[in-house]
């Protein structure tokens, strides 16, 4: 595979990058257009170079992922291919039933004398041993490959003070395998090269594990003793174990727990099981299978967190639509494993498939602490299961119980040192880290994208008995498409940055002293949400009418006067001005045609991809805004005080996101008709999204408005309350309506029954949704520079490939 450079930015150095995000924080910013209006106008209003992504070289990348998803593949496994290699013929049981396996374990003995993956991690010997000791077993149970036999004993002898050493990583089972095979050697008379202290240190623990208690676990202990059969040998019920056959007819998909109950009971669907597998994997097989459901499921979740799943969107379709089919009629696969039925949940339920999550109730605490799963205290499960509970919608009682009960689990693996089963620790502990620290409905698209990027585990070695590869989970070519295409994606949105930076001055937006200058943070909020290079008219509608709405909020706030105020209000509402116009002030007159032409700009560019007159919409959604705040300015300098109820009527459409998000939903693609924009639906979204940033501002800067005097939700749900409730249990109950108001948003956003807006216009009121929780996560963000940092992982440096890959 030819490595590919990293993708620079095409214009912006690293220095620039830090100037650039500085210069538009501070209150003067300093790009580098010169005059306002006029000449200059044309070129900032010039739009920036629309991205075509087919430009990035993927070398190759992207059909090699595609391959991927289309056929998973696993690493076979000499461990499992030695308990198949066991299995006597059923004619004449002197003679193995598939030769073919003993030869492959004859001709893929290591160099080292080992059996198992090469390249191997350093803390996985004791898994090394293991293979080793099984391929050993199965050539001496058939009397073959003498040399092979000694060598292994040599890498046994060399290596067993692995078998005592802690920092190893323990396969599932080790001790009772490993010791069940130590006893089935000596039945064939193969004496092996190690110390008693150290095989007394594994049967010992065995011995613990067998005889210790279930500790309230009966259900997931049994199934844990069922699937380490083959260790467990003659004393196994082997009869009882059956009730674990699944339609396939394997045991668990495991081929060595099948082989080792065939061994003993010739059941005709175990072995129709490992026929069938060795059919499609030639003369060895994997560890576990099949895998397929899960594999593609983790790469398509992955594509998605890296940021790359747009170059991939049929694929990911037809994955989930098959999914969905499998969901629908009941698949094992999907449902009997916990990992895999959450995150088919959370991808199918993201994805608009109409999927209950009544599944998931059989994943109550109780119920996943008696199962395997919980035996195992698999933080990895329980990690999907957190995740998958966050999709809940209002009135998912066992979700948010779900929620709360899995992050304090996981809480409590990072404390005690989690066991992530099938994971080597270092990896999956950040994971684990990132998905508690960063709940997803507080959480931007490219914040994720940088995140994975760079906690992106290209060792796909997973372990369940013995360790596996599997081509879709952890590549190189998922973490080069990323890394470049995140880079690329960055220099246009640097580009977009500048351009706006020259608007701003063009527009004359920095001479308005009153306004904080937040350009950063509203072209932010729009490259971190819709990073795709195609949106850019979107993040650059949104984002001018993020600058103008601050703009105006500060000038309805502190800079204006009522005069002012009601001529800015009435000059939109007449529209058409011309030279005689009198404006009451320099302020009014910049403010006024920095609107004009912007929302004039936005309605000749959406009429293009609309093919309708939508400008008055924009007018519209603009005078409504001006109104709502000029209302709000009136019950300030009144000092009348409105009910609860008049003010949240008003405070929702004050809160400004109208400009922002509703214009924008021009640029996401659907066609939206007059009828659509004009629908209940239409405005619930824009309602639910509005009520709930609202209360998250009122809820942060309830202590500084009431200092100035201001209206806030806070008090006046206090007034409302005729002072029963502390300010402290008046924001728990405001906390608590945003909680469902952000819950009602998910569900009016996923589900598609009975919905005309187009989806990709309703992820736009949820993008927003997540931006608002994340600026108001500890404080007013948008009015502190807490989010500097935030902000600097999207604009910062461009990510370096070699970096990641050392
Ligand atoms: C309108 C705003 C500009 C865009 C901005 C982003 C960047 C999306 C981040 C979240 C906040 C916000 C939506 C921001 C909201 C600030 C704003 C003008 C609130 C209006 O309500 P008001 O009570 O007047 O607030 P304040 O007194 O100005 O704090």
């Amino acid at each position: 595979m030819r490595s590919s450079s990293v993708c620079r930015p095409r214009t912006i150095n690293n220095h620039s990058h830090r100037k650039l995000l500085a210069s538009a924080m501070s209150s003067s910013p300093n790009f580098s257009a010169t005059s306002p209006y006029s000449a200059t106008m044309k070129r900032a209003s010039k739009p920036v170079t629309e991205a075509n992504p087919s430009t990035l070289n993927f070398d190759g990348s992207k059909e090699r992922v595609k391959k991927m998803l289309d056929k998973v593949e696993l690493s076979v496994s000499s461990y499992d291919t030695a308990w198949v290699a066991m299995i006597p013929s059923l004619n004449s049981p002197e003679r193995p039933c598939f030769p073919h396996c003993v030869k492959w374990i004859m001709d893929n003995q290591l160099s080292d004398g080992s059996w198992g993956l090469s390249h191997q991690h350093r803390f996985l010997v004791k898994d090394k041993l293991s293979s080793t000791l099984a391929c050993i077993l199965a050539l001496k149970l058939w009397n073959m490959g003498e040399q092979q036999i000694n060598k292994g004993l040599e890498f046994i002898e060399s290596n067993s003070a692995s078998l005592t050493d802690a920092n190893q990583h323990t396969p599932i089972g080790f001790n009772i395998i490993f010791s069940g095979m130590v006893e089935y050697a000596k039945e064939l008379n193969l004496s092996l090269p190690l110390e008693l202290r150290e095989t007394g240190v594994v049967l010992l623990k065995r011995d613990l594990e067998l005889r210790s208690g279930f500790d309230g676990n009966l259900e997931g202990r049994k199934a844990y003793l069922a699937y380490v059969s083959e260790g467990i040998r003659k004393s196994q019920n082997w009869d009882m174990i059956m009730k674990y056959q699944r339609k396939n007819g394997s045991l668990f998909n495991s081929p060595s727990t099948t082989a080792a109950a065939f061994i003993q009971l010739h059941d005709d669907r175990c072995f129709h099981y490992l026929c069938s597998l060795l059919d499609k994997s030639g003369n060895a097989v994997p560890t576990t299978y099949p895998l397929d459901d899960y594999a593609r499921l983790c790469m398509v979740d992955t594509l998605i967190r890296l940021g790359i799943d747009r170059h991939f969107r049929e694929e990911i379709k037809f994955v989930l639509d098959e999914t969905y089919q499998y969901w629908l009629q009941g698949e094992e696969d999907i449902f009997l494993d916990v990992a895999t039925c959450a995150m088919a949940f959370r991808l199918l339920r993201a994805n608009g498939y109409d999927v209950s999550s009544d599944v998931l109730s059989r994943f109550s605490e109780d119920q996943f602490l008696n199962s395997y799963q919980g035996y195992l205290r698999d933080t990895g499960a329980a990690l999907e299961l957190y995740k998958a509970s966050q999709m809940l919608y209002p009135s998912e009682l066992h979700l948010e119980k779900q929620l709360s009960w899995t992050s304090q689990f996981l809480e409590q693996g990072i404390l005690n040192g989690s066991n992530y089963v099938g994971r080597l620790n270092q990896y999956a502990i950040t994971e684990v880290h990132d998905a508690l620290k960063f709940p997803q409905h507080a959480d931007l698209d490219r914040l994720v994208n940088r995140r994975s990027i760079e906690h992106y585990n290209v060792d796909n070695t997973r372990i369940l008995k013995t360790s596996f590869r599997c081509s879709s989970i952890g590549n190189k070519d998922h973490l080069k498409l990323a890394v470049e295409d995140f880079n690329f994606v960055q220099s246009i949105q640097l580009e977009e940055l500048e351009y706006l930076g020259r608007w701003v001055v063009e527009n004359r937006l920095d001479k308005l002293k009153f306004a904080r200058q937040k350009l950063a943070y509203c072209y932010f909020s729009a490259a971190a949400s819709m990073p795709a290079p195609e949106l850019s008219s979107a993040r650059i509608s949104w984002a001018k009418n993020g600058v103008l709405t601050t703009v105006v909020d500060d000038f309805f706030d502190v800079g204006g006067t009522e005069e002012e105020l009601l001529n800015l209000v009435q000059l939109i509402e007449k529209w058409d001005v011309d030279e005689n116009t009198v404006f009451c002030s320099k302020e009014v007159e910049i403010i006024f045609h920095a609107l004009h032409s912007t929302i004039s700009e936005i309605g000749n560019k959406a009429f293009k991809c609309q093919g309708r007159d939508v400008m008055s919409h924009v007018a519209d959604v603009w005078l409504d805004l001006l109104k709502s705040m000029f209302q709000e300015a009136q019950w300030t300098s009144k000092k009348s005080v409105p009910t609860l109820v008049e003010y949240m009527e008003n405070a929702y459409v004050s809160f400004a996101l109208g400009p922002i998000v509703l214009p924008a939903l021009y640029f996401v693609g659907p066609k939206l008709s007059e009828e659509v924009v004009s629908s209940p639906e239409f405005h619930d979204l824009f309602k639910v999204m509005s009520t709930c940033g609202r209360l998250l501002n009122d809820w942060r800067g309830f202590q500084r408005e009431s200092n100035e005097g201001k209206l806030n939700a806070v008090s006046l749900q206090m007034i409302h309350d005729s002072g029963d409730l502390t300010k402290e249990q008046t924001v728990e109950k405001l906390k608590g309506v945003i909680e469902q108001e952000t819950k009602k948003l998910l569900k009016m956003v996923l589900q598609e029954k009975d919905s005309m807006v187009p989806r990709p216009c309703k992820d736009m009121f949820w993008k927003m949704i997540r931006v608002l929780h994340l600026f108001y996560r500890k404080d007013d963000g948008f009015t502190s520079n807490e989010m500097i940092d935030v902000a600097n992982a999207v604009f910062g440096e461009p990510i370096n490939l070699d970096d990641l890959l050392v």
